[in-house]
């Protein structure tokens, strides 16, 4: 295959979809009991709620502890729709889904604004809360005793109701399947992974963080709530003592030992789980010490789950796709003309930047003290100072991290001071970080595609990922050009981790040209780069200012600055103390006695 059309392959890996329909279409003839086909059916609902954690928390990093509660929630919403209300299964099931996901989004709402353990604590409250009104809403819920005689799927005759249950079941988990690959293949996962990184970085490029946090944990909830209505009708009884946080517990080991954050995961961790269930069986008073134990086990010696033992069985039997590497030479000057050519008709015209008296102060320390600072469009602007003068907190005031507490931040015509981290890079604003912000899990193109902006609705991405995978190829090939643009393109599928300092900070820089910003900001660009490899830098910004893009950066090496500023602002404990062009700053008797000292030459 060429390499262009493995760049530009459609990623999701469907053959597994035609073992799934295959086994699906002969299990229920094989002469095999009834036990096992219930087996299965227990597989396929639990299945999903794992499915749906598994997102949640190996995609965006959110721990529930709660699952059980949204199980709880689709299985009761869905038994008293089909029992008091004569709905039909289906519908009820359906009722029971979106009951449960949008409990789940009311949750998020609230509790999103807690993390990690203050994130599983809270979730692991809602859990008991819900589980102590099953218990204490008996007039609803029927409490211990439960709700019995709940509808199953007979579809007429009782004998072929299992199979039909089998069928409706399986169906489900294939759609959902789908959907969870789909998520986990483009935009979406790029997303949530971003948002497990660091917030700040997500908001960066443009991920509103709590829609997304807010929606992925209803999607799960959702799919706990299916797996719980589905429960129900199995079982055709519901009590309240289903939905301890045992069975969350439960769902957790599940994701965790298949592999956190990996397609195939759920399917392996489900199947192990259940075959755990079915063989301590017997002994189930020391069940919950046994799942404890496996979890421990698993985290200690295996801690991508039996995906990651797959994937290394795979590479080792030479299946893995990461021995289609792109080799091809680092820096062919051609194809990076073609590139820049490219980049040249997808780049929006810079905008001016004017910062009016701006302060910030930390609990009394003055940070900045109402400097202001006008950057016009096409140019590249330098912020110099010693250590401490304010330079990262003006940067960060621009790109929204922090507000100021008096002035103005306009770009172009348009005052940005209120608005979101979010909302400022969609407008155009896009920076670099004085500490890198790389998503380490995903490779170095998906990196770049992270910052490329989203050409359509979100509702049409599912079937163009189904069918023509159009939308995402063009988005790659918009992500290669950057790369060419760079000289990083023969490392295109490899992950960050692997690149040298000098390569992660180039890639930082190509997620944010990435973004076609009208501003780009850099905090310290070519910190920690040998001189060939700032130079190379320079070149780059260079060009990009002479694409078309405003460029406001920080940084400490003054002959970098002095060779690509246009103009410089001067900072000492927090206050402008020059603005000019690279030579008047060099001439400024103020500056030199505090920054420069002498000797520093334009180049
Ligand atoms: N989050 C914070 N909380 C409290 N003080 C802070 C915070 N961030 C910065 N400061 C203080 O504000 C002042 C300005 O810091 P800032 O990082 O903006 O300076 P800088 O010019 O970027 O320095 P450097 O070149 O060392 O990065 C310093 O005295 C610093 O200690």
């Amino acid at each position: 295959m060429s390499d262009s059309k493995r760049r530009l392959r459609p990623d999701p890996k469907r053959s597994p979809y035609l073992l799934w329909i295959f086994c699906f279409l002969v299990i229920p003839w094989l002469p095999i009991n009834g036990f096992y086909i219930f087996l299965a059916q227990t597989f396929f609902y639990t299945l999903i709620a794992v499915i749906g954690l598994n997102l949640l928390l190996g995609l965006s990093g959110q721990m529930s502890l709660g699952q059980a509660g949204f199980y709880a929630l689709g299985a009761y919403g869905s038994a008293l729709t089909a029992l008091k209300l004569g709905w039909p299964i289906p519908l009820s099931i359906a009722f029971g889904t979106v009951l449960a996901g949008l409990g789940g989004g009311l949750v998020g709402v609230f509790a999103l604004r807690t993390r990690g353990l203050y994130l599983a604590m809270t979730t692991l409250a809602v859990g008991y809360v819900l589980d102590i009104l099953a218990q204490r809403w008996i007039g609803l819920t029927g409490g211990a005793m439960g709700l019995s005689a709940i509808p199953q799927i007979e579809f007429g005759q009782t004998k072929s109701g299992p199979v039909v249950f089998f069928y409706f079941a399986g169906a489900a988990v294939i759609v959902i399947q789908l959907l969870s690959d789909f998520i986990h293949d483009g935009r979406f996962g790029r997303n949530l992974r971003a948002i497990r990184e660091s917030e700040v970085f997500a908001a960066s490029v443009g991920i509103q963080v709590s829609r997304w946090k807010a929606g992925i944990f209803a999607f799960a909830a959702a799919l706990a709530g299916m797996g719980g209505a589905f429960f129900a009708h199995q079982s055709g009884f519901v009590g309240s003592d289903a939905f301890t946080v045992r069975l969350s517990i439960a769902l957790l080991i599940a994701a965790v030992v298949g592999g956190l954050g990996t397609k195939s995961g759920p399917f392996l961790g489900t199947l192990i789980l259940l075959g755990i269930v079915e063989v301590i069986a017997g002994i189930d008073k020391y069940g919950l010490f046994i799942y404890g134990l496996i979890l421990v086990t698993v985290l200690l010696a295996f801690p991508k789950g039996a995906a990651g033992v797959l994937d290394k069985l795979n590479t080792k039997l030479g299946l893995s796709d990461k021995d289609t590497r792109l080799l091809e030479d680092p820096k062919s000057s051609s194809k990076q003309q073609r590139s820049e050519l490219a980049l040249s008709t997808s780049i929006v015209q810079g905008a001016s930047l004017c910062i009016q008296s701006i302060s910030k102060s930390y609990s009394g320390l003055k940070a900045v003290d109402t400097v202001s600072i006008d950057v016009l469009p096409n140019t590249v602007h330098g912020l110099i100072g010693p250590n401490g003068a304010g330079k990262s907190t003006i940067i960060n005031m621009i790109a929204g991290v922090y507000r100021p507490d008096t002035g103005r931040i306009t770009l172009g015509d348009q005052d940005i001071s209120a608005l979101s981290i979010a909302d400022r890079a969609n407008l155009g604003l896009a920076r670099t970080f004085q500490n890198l912000q790389l998503i380490e899990g995903i490779t170095v193109l998906d990196n770049v595609m992270l910052g490329v902006k989203h050409q359509q609705s979100y509702s049409k991405d599912f079937f163009d990922w189904l069918f023509k995978n159009s939308l995402e190829n063009k988005e790659r090939q918009e992500s290669i050009n950057i790369l060419n643009f760079l000289g990083l393109d023969h490392l295109a599928d490899r992950l960050p981790g692997e690149l040298p300092y000098g390569h992660r900070k180039l890639l930082e820089l190509a997620r944010a040209i990435a973004q076609r910003p009208r501003i780009l900001l850099l905090d310290e660009p070519i910190a920690g780069m040998n001189t060939q490899e700032a130079k190379e830098i320079a070149q780059v910004l260079l060009k990009l200012r002479h694409l078309g893009i405003t460029i406001v950066l920080v940084e400490h090496n003054m002959e970098f600055v002095m060779s690509v500023c246009d103009s410089l602002s001067v900072l000492n404990f927090g206050r402008l103390i020059a603005h000019g062009t690279p030579e008047e700053i060099q001439n400024n008797p103020t500056v030199i006695e505090a920054y420069l000292g002498t000797g520093v030459k334009k180049t």
